[in-house]
C-alpha cells in the first residue's frame, strides 16, 4: 500500500490553471502525478493505471450541467473501484454538495482557493486512512473532534465536526442555526480557532442587546464629540476585529435600519466611525448565528433577503439536544467531571435510571440546562452515584418530548403568551432574580431581558 513517496494521483480538472498549480505542488511530494482535461477520458485512464488518490473537480463546464457533475463522476469512479480514494475539489457555495458527496463516499473534498499545507495535509490523511483500511484498521477512518472541545458522538455532531474542520480554514462566511444553549458560540470559536486567523482577535457582538442608537457607534466605532459623551476617538468591534474573525451572535434579532446598515459595510468591507466622513477599511471573517427561524423571518419580509446571501456563504445547524438523546450521556459525564473537579469532589457516577431521566428529558434550554442541571446535582447530591432525584426540572423544563404527547388545549393560547406566563411564573419562584431564573430557564442573562423587554415585563 503506498505512503505519499511512492503513491500515484491522478487529479481531474477542466481548468488548466488549476492542473498546473496542483502538478507543480504535488510532484515533489508523491512518485506520480496524472493530470487529465477531460473527465470524459476518467474512467479510461482508470482501466489503464491504478491510483492511490484521485483529486476530482466537482464543477465542469460540460453539457451535464447539472451542477452534480463532480458527484456524477464521483459514482462513475467509485462504480468501477469501490475502494478508489476521491478527493473532491470545490468551490465555496458547493460545501454543502461536498459535505453531501462524503456520504456517497468521497474521501474528503478541498475548497477552492486552497491553502498549500491544508491541501498536503487533506492528501496525507487519506493515505493513511487508505493504508489503515488495507490493514483492516478502521478505527482509524472515525472521524476525530481534533483539539476542540465540541463534545458529541451522534451523527448531527459528527457532520457539525466534519463541516468545521473543512470550512474553519477558509474565508467563507457562516450562518450557524439553533436554538438556545445548542452550542452556537462554542462553534463559532472553534471555526476562528482551527482558522488562519486564529492568533487574530475573536470579537463577539450580541447584536440582540444593541439599540438602534448604540449600534453604529458599537459596531463601527465613534469619533470625539461624535455624541455627547464620546470624550475620545474609540474603535467599534469590527475595526477590533481587524484581520480576525467577527462573531455576530443573535442576528436575527436586529431591526430594518440595523440591517441595511449592516448590509452596506459587508458589501464594501468598510466602516464610517460616527461623527467621521473617512472610511476605514476593514478585513474580517463574519461568523453569524441566530436561533430564529431567519428564513421564516425574510418570507415576511422580517430579514433581508439579500443580508442571509451575504452571511450565509455556509450554514451549520446545530439540532437540538432532544433530536440526539445519544449525547446527553457523554454530555453529563463531562460536565460532571467538570463541576466535580470545580467543587473539589470525586467525579461522580450516575446511576442508570438517572441516566434513563435524563435521556427522556426534553432539554428545552438543549446542553446549556444540563450543564446546569450536572452542575447543581454535583453540588446538592448526598452521596457518589447521582440518583434521580438529585435532577429535579421546573415544570417549563418538563414540556413533553413529542408533539402527539402535547397538552393542547382546546383554545389554542398563543405560543408566545405561555412563554410570558413561563417566564413570570420562574421569575416569581426566584423571587426576581435575574441570574437564577436565566439559569432555570437555560437562557443566557441579555436573552431573558430581551424575552422580558418584548412581553413588558
Ligand atoms: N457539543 C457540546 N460539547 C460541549 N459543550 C457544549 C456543547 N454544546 C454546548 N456546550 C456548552 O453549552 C453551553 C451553551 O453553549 P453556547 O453558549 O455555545 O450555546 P448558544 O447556542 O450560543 O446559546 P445562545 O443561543 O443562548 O447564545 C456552553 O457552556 C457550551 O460550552
Amino acid at each position: 500500500m503506498a505512503t505519499a513517496k511512492n503513491a500515484r494521483v491522478l487529479v481531474v480538472d477542466d481548468e488548466t490553471d488549476v492542473l498546473f498549480a496542483l502538478k507543480m505542488l504535488l510532484k515533489t511530494e508523491v512518485k506520480e502525478v496524472v493530470t487529465e482535461k477531460n473527465p470524459d477520458n476518467l474512467l479510461g485512464l482508470l482501466e489503464r493505471q491504478k491510483f492511490d488518490v484521485i483529486f476530482l473537480d466537482m464543477n465542469f463546464k460540460s453539457a451535464l450541467n447539472t451542477g452534480n457533475e463532480g458527484l456524477f463522476w464521483l459514482r462513475q469512479v467509485l462504480e468501477k473501484d469501490k475502494d478508489a480514494s476521491v478527493i473532491l475539489i470545490t468551490a465555496y457555495g458547493d460545501v454543502e454538495l461536498a459535505v453531501r458527496s462524503l456520504k456517497e463516499g468521497a474521501a474528503d473534498f478541498i475548497v477552492k482557493p486552497w491553502h498549500n499545507e491544508k491541501l498536503l495535509e487533506t492528501l496525507h490523511q487519506t493515505l493513511d486512512k487508505r493504508q489503515q483500511k488495507a490493514k483492516g484498521n478502521t478505527a482509524a477512518t472515525a472521524k476525530s473532534a481534533g483539539s476542540t472541545t465540541i463534545l458529541g458522538q451522534s451523527d448531527a455532531i459528527q457532520e457539525v465536526l466534519y463541516k468545521i474542520e473543512k470550512i474553519a480554514p477558509t474565508e467563507a462566511n457562516v450562518l450557524i442555526l439553533g436554538e438556545n444553549g445548542t452550542g452556537k458560540e462554542l462553534v463559532a470559536r472553534a471555526l476562528h480557532e482551527k482558522s488562519f486567523r486564529a492568533s487574530k482577535p475573536f470579537v463577539s457582538v450580541d447584536m440582540g442587546a444593541l439599540t438602534d442608537s448604540l449600534f453604529e457607534s458599537e459596531l463601527f466605532g465613534s469619533k470625539k464629540g461624535a455624541f455627547t459623551d464620546a470624550r475620545e476617538d474609540r474603535a467599534g468591534r469590527f475595526e477590533a476585529a481587524n484581520g480576525g474573525t467577527l462573531f455576530l451572535d443573535e442576528i436575527g434579532n436586529i431591526s430594518p435600519a440595523m440591517q441595511a446598515k449592516l448590509l452596506t459595510v459587508l458589501q464594501n468591507r468598510q466602516v464610517t466611525p460616527l461623527g467621521s466622513n473617512t472610511p476605514v477599511p476593514v478585513d474580517i471573517r463574519l461568523v453569524s448565528a441566530t436561533n430564529e427561524p431567519i428564513y421564516e423571518l425574510a418570507a415576511h419580509n422580517q430579514f433581508r433577503k439579500d443580508l442571509i446571501y451575504r452571511i450565509n456563504t455556509v450554514e451549520i445547524t446545530l439540532p437540538p439536544l432532544r433530536q440526539r438523546h445519544g449525547d446527553v450521556e457523554l454530555l453529563a459525564r463531562h460536565f460532571a467531571a467538570v463541576y466535580a473537579q470545580k467543587n473539589h469532589k470525586a467525579a461522580p457516577d450516575f446511576a442508570p435510571e438517572t441516566l434513563q431521566k435524563l435521556k427522556q428529558h426534553n432539554w428545552p434550554g438543549n446542553v446549556r440546562e444540563l450543564q446546569h442541571a450536572v452542575e447543581r446535582a454535583i453540588i446538592l447530591a448526598e452521596n457518589n452515584v447521582l440518583q434521580p432525584q438529585d435532577f429535579s426540572f421546573s415544570p417549563m423544563e418538563m414540556a413533553p418530548v413529542t408533539p402527539a404527547a402535547a397538552y393542547i388545549p382546546e383554545t389554542p393560547v398563543p405560543l408566545s403568551e405561555i412563554e410570558r406566563e413561563t417566564i413570570v411564573r420562574v421569575l416569581e419562584k426566584n423571587k426576581g432574580n435575574i441570574s437564577r431564573t436565566a439559569k432555570e430557564l437555560g437562557l443566557t442573562r441579555t436573552a431573558l431581558y430581551r424575552r422580558l423587554n418584548k412581553h413588558d415585563i
